[in-house]
Parts: C-alpha cells; structure tokens; sequence
C-alpha cells in the first residue's frame, strides 16, 4: 500500500462510518416523511409543498456551520426531499421533451431527480398534460435573457386554467454537437428557433458554411444528429450525454449571461414564504394614460414591479395584455390591496399565481 494510500484509508474509514449514521437519519426520515405522506392522503391534500420545501432548506442554512456552502445544502436537500417526496407519491412532470432539453433540466432543478419525467411535444402539450391531470406539474420557458418573452407560453397562460406555483431561472450554454466531434462533412445545424437565434453570430464568425434549420426544441435536433452525420446540433449538455454526442465548440452563445426563466404551471396555490413573486395579466381600454393609472395602485401600495410585457390581444375587445410580476405575495397586506385596486382598474384582469422566486 502506497504512502498516500495508508494516509487516505482511515479518513475514508471515517467517512464510511459517517456515510453510515448518515444513512440511518436518512432512512428515519423517509419514514417520517411516508407517515406525513399518509397524513395528507387522510385530507387528499397535495404532496408537493414548495413553501414547506424552501423553509427546510433555509433553516438548514441558517444554522450551517460549514463547510459545506449553502448552494451545496440546498441540491442535497433538494434530493433528499425530492426521494422523501417519491415515497409519498411519485409526482408526474411534464416538460417541453424529448429528454435532455433545458425544460427537463428545468424540472429536474426544480423537483430533484425523484420524478416521473413526461416529455411533451411542445408547449401546448405540457399545458393539456397538467389540465387533464396526466402530470401534477409542468414545466415550460416562459422568457430569454436575449429573446425576450416566449410568446406561446404567454398566449397559454392568458387562457389556461392552471396556476403558476413555481419559476426555475437556468443559465443556457450552448455547444454545437455532431456525433463525430467535428464538422467534416456537416452541412446543416439544427436548433430550436431561439438557440440559432442566441448563437447567431458564433455562426456567422465561425460556421458560415452551415445552413440553419429550425426544430422544435434542441433536443430534437440532437437526437437528428446521432442519426445523420451531415447535422450538427446546438444544445445543451444534457442532449449531448442523452444522444452519445461530442462537442465540436462549446458555450457558443452570443450572451455569455444567456438564460432562460421557466415557470412551473399546476393546480397548487402557494402559500407565502416570504421571497414570492404574484404574476398578472391585464388589459385596459385604449385611452390616454390608461395605462399609468391601472398601474398606480403598485406605486400607492409600495409594491415592485418586477416585469412588464405587452402582448397584442389576439381576441376579444382589447388591443394590448399586459403581464406583469410584482414583487410579493397576493396575501401580503399590501399586495392584496394593490389587486384589489388594479381589479377595480382592469377592463380584463387574471391572477397567474403568487410564488416563490427562483433561487438562482
Ligand atoms: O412536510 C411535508 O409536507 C412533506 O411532505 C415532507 C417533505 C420533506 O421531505 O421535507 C417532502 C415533500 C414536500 O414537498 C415537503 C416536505
């Protein structure tokens, strides 16, 4: 036995020994959180509690004495409750599939490891999917650092019969893929619409030579590249491990800080948890400075704005919606005065749903 490795076996010694108490607490409680799942299946109340989820974690902050950092406590318990959670009923999630899209990757943050994953064929999909009850939650982009709003999802949430009970901001890095790892013989790349648009000018600099074919999500383009050598594809690195591809460049978005906010739609109302978010969607006749006085009630009550988006009203007797987050939760005081108010305002006013901000 080596020198190093006479100094590494007691401390991995230790670390077996600990793994093992470790263990024990864990299995106590899975079983605490299956007499709680019990609990909730005598009241037939949901078993996803997001504001419970974020309480744990931040009590286990609070108290860390390191080193473990404290985005580190937040994956590992964000495990551990996602297995205590599948013990208790095992949550369907629909996302924009197939796998290894960010939408997956978006679920898999949000919800841990421990679901069933239903990918879905496009937005539309994971909207009916959550309707008809086939997932308790779905997970869909909402909007992009470079390309704004994903318009589709807003046209859904205005009519849509679910409630926003969640929000996941992921960091969007980019690699162009082949099977191969280079771009012999390669004359296409493949891409979601929005990924050929944040990797436009790597593209321009870098692969003229490649025509541009939009797909429905960069997933499926990796997967059309693992088939046919003449594609590359622009995706992320859970496409690249689910289809076996090799990275010709990496990281190859235009914006560095490149990400996309996701929102989680369901039938759950969160409770406060202190760092919420309230998302809306208004309209108001078309009159000179409607608008300022539908939104005044934010600036009476004290309450942030934190995103506004005009959409064109594709129906109805209004020109413009609005979508609008304010900082905050519906139940606040003073939130729920400055609803009221705006309610009052609105010729059409809809509640998306009062979350927890994303952590990220
Ligand atoms: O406290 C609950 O409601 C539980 O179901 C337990 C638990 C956990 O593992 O701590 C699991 C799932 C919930 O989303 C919240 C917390």
């Amino acid at each position: 036995m080596s020198t190093e490795e006479q100094r590494l076996a007691p401390l991995r010694d230790k670390i077996d020994a600990l793994d093992a108490k470790i263990l024990d607490l864990l299995s106590q409680r899975a079983q605490a959180a299956q007499e709680v799942g019990h609990v909730k299946g005598g009241f037939a109340s949901p078993i996803f509690r997001p504001e419970r989820e974020r309480q744990v974690v931040a009590k286990l902050q609070e108290i860390n004495q390191g080193p473990l950092l404290p985005d580190g406590i937040a994956a590992i318990w964000r495990e551990v409750m996602s297995a205590c959670r599948a013990l208790e009923a095992r949550q369907t999630i629909a996302y924009l599939g197939p796998v290894g899209t960010f939408s997956e990757q978006a679920a898999q943050t949000y919800f841990g490891q421990s679901i069933a994953g239903l990918p879905c064929v496009s937005i539309d999909e994971v909207f009916k999917a959550v309707e008809k009850g086939a997932a308790q939650f779905g997970v869909v982009p909402v909007e992009n650092s470079s390309e704004g709003a994903i318009s589709r999802t807003l046209d859904l949430l205005l009519d849509a019969p679910v409630q926003i009970s969640g929000e996941v901001v992921l960091p969007i890095r980019h690699h162009l893929l082949t099977k191969s790892g280079s771009l012999d013989g390669v004359t296409t790349v493949c891409a979601h619409a929005q990924a050929l648009a944040q990797c436009q000018q790597w593209l321009s600099e870098h692969a003229p030579q490649l025509k541009r074919q939009a797909v429905s999500s960069n997933a499926e383009a990796a997967r059309m590249a693992a088939a046919d050598p003449t594609l590359a594809a622009i995706a992320g690195e859970p496409a690249q491990i689910a289809y076996s591809l090799q990275a010709v460049a990496s990281q190859i978005q235009d914006d560095p800080h490149n990400r996309t906010r996701f929102v989680v739609i369901g039938n759950y109302v969160c409770q406060a948890t202190g760092n919420d978010q309230t998302s809306l969607v208004l309209s108001v006749d078309n009159q000179p400075g409607a608008v300022h006085r539908l939104l005044a009630p934010l600036a009476k009550h004290g309450v942030s704005m934190n995103r506004f988006e005009s959409r064109p009203a594709r129906k109805g007797t209004w020109e413009y919606h609005f979508f609008i987050d304010v900082a905050g939760h519906a139940d606040e005081e003073k939130v729920a005065k400055a609803l009221t108010e705006l309610q009052d305002t609105a010729a059409f006013y809809k509640k998306l749903g009062s979350y927890p901000r994303s952590s990220i």
